[in-house]
């Protein structure tokens, strides 16, 4: 089994070792659910390093044609495609059972309806969710980090607090990894009447793009008010997770020894795409201004992957979703406490993308470059706007530490293009050619 589980798992979105040969893969846990469906937890090795990832194995010889896309071999199938037996999963936290070392929980005073039926969500992902009816959406964390994931520790406790713009948690599994309580999957509230940021935020571009209207601000699908009211959102947020977790000042010597923690990320970055050496010098001179003005700042809990695909416009509001943090990252760094300002930069960030997708994927739209320019812009500062109004604590010194943090966020960026859409690399790239 192991041999086609690995011709199988590098092909797969959520496999963060693409491109780099595989050692080994072992199984390191194997439950059966259910007649035909068993849970597997595997670690890949590569370079040295391993990873673990976690898959629903369908069996049912017969019935494996019918999943074709899901085909791993040998009559086997990902059977988070199988409707048929992920209702298992959802019976097992209503029942708040224990199937071997897994644990199936529901959040007190929460009733699950075990009928529905799932469908694999067809978005871009790092993990696999899958749509009960139109009522939950419950993700597979398919790489798997020790851990209580934060996702699910910080929408509990948004919760409970009875906080606005997040999508309401039902329940979750856990096993032990390496002795840690892991989170494995989270289910939640279902935003059936809701659109994702992106989506929404590309109609715009798009709209402007084939507009003849003089600016950003006068063709039909202007954003900046949605931009407006998602910086307020925002605000909200932050300020919630300030009440429900511990908060910290952060002396000016703590604050420097931070830009060392940017320089090593950037030093990965080139190391790993070394065309973004010619630019590093942008980035290795934000980290310094921040270094020399470098003054208390306010840390707390924050989302830690903060762009317009972690958001969703339902009919009232702005919805936030996935306060996992950045894939990949320890556990530990991702539940560190940090400036708010970290996501404000990630989303300043994605109106970027927004912006200048469609001219990554068409070189020879050159001509709408100053147009991508003004729409990221115009919505950038509508963001901060609504920032402030909402709340959200931003004063002019910020500008500094706020364009570092977008400069560290564009490194992860390169990086993570590199790995995962090549010919989006451009995109994070621009960052460091802007005079901002
Ligand atoms: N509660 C939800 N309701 C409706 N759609 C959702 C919900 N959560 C996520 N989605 C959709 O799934 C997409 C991916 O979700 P996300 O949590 O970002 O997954 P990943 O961490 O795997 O990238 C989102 O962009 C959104 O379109
Ligand atoms: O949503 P995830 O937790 O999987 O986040 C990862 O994937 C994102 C892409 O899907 C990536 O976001 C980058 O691309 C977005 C457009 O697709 C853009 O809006 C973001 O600004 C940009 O960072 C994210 O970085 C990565 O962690």
């Amino acid at each position: 089994m192991t041999e086609f589980l690995t011709g199988w798992i590098r092909h797969q979105r959520w496999f963060a070792g693409k491109g780099r040969p595989i050692d080994e893969l072992t199984i390191d846990s194997d439950v059966e659910l259910a007649p035909g469906l068993r849970h597997l937890i595997i670690s890949v090795r590569q370079a040295g390093a391993r990873d673990r990832y976690q898959l629903l194995l369908g069996s049912d010889a017969d019935e494996s044609a019918r999943f074709k896309p899901a085909h791993i071999g040998d009559g086997y199938y990902d059977a988070a495609y199988d409707a048929c037996l992920t209702g298992t999963l959802l019976e097992a936290m209503a029942a708040d059972r224990d199937l071997g070392p897994l644990r199936f929980r529901h959040l007190d005073g929460v009733e699950i309806d075990t009928s529905l039926r799932s469908l694999v969500l067809g978005a871009e992902q790092s993990n696999t969710s899958l749509v009960y009816g139109d009522t939950y959406i419950c993700k597979l964390f398919r790489r798997l980090i020790p851990g209580i994931n934060p996702e699910l520790e910080i929408v509990t406790a948004l919760a409970l607090r009875g906080t606005h713009h997040i999508a309401q948690p039902y329940g979750w599994i856990e096993t032990d990894l390496d002795g840690e309580p892991t989170t494995l999957a989270m289910t939640q509230e279902f935003l059936s009447n809701a659109s994702d940021g992106w989506a929404l935020a590309l109609a715009s571009v798009r709209d402007l793009y084939a507009s003849f209207e003089p600016s950003a601000s006068e063709a039909g699908g202007d954003f900046s008010g949605e931009s407006f009211r998602l910086g307020k959102a925002t605000a909200q947020v932050h300020h919630e997770l300030a009440a429900a977790f511990p908060t910290e000042v952060v002396e000016s010597q703590e604050v420097k020894r931070m830009t060392e923690e940017f320089r090593r990320r950037l030093a990965n970055a080139v190391a790993e795409v070394p065309e973004l050496g010619e630019y590093a010098h942008v980035a290795e001179e934000a980290y310094q201004r921040v270094a020399d003005v470098a003054r208390e700042i306010h840390v707390q809990r924050v989302h830690g992957d903060y762009h317009l695909g972690q958001v969703m416009r339902t009919p009232t509001d702005w919805v936030i979703l996935d306060f996992e943090g950045e894939p990949g990252q320890p556990i530990a760094e991702r539940r560190a406490l940090a400036s708010p300002l970290r996501d404000v930069a990630g989303m300043l960030r994605s109106f970027d993308y927004a912006a200048r997708h469609l001219l990554a994927d068409h070189s020879d739209a050159e001509d709408l470059r100053p147009r991508a320019v003004e729409w990221a812009e115009l919505n950038r500062s509508s963001f901060l706007a609504g920032y402030s109004a909402g709340g959200g604590h931003l004063r002019a010194e910020d500008a500094v530490l706020l364009r570092a943090l977008e400069l560290d966020k564009a490194a992860y960026e390169v990086v993570y293009e590199s790995r995962n859409r090549p010919a989006w690399l451009p995109i994070p790239m621009a960052a460091f050619q802007l005079d901002r």
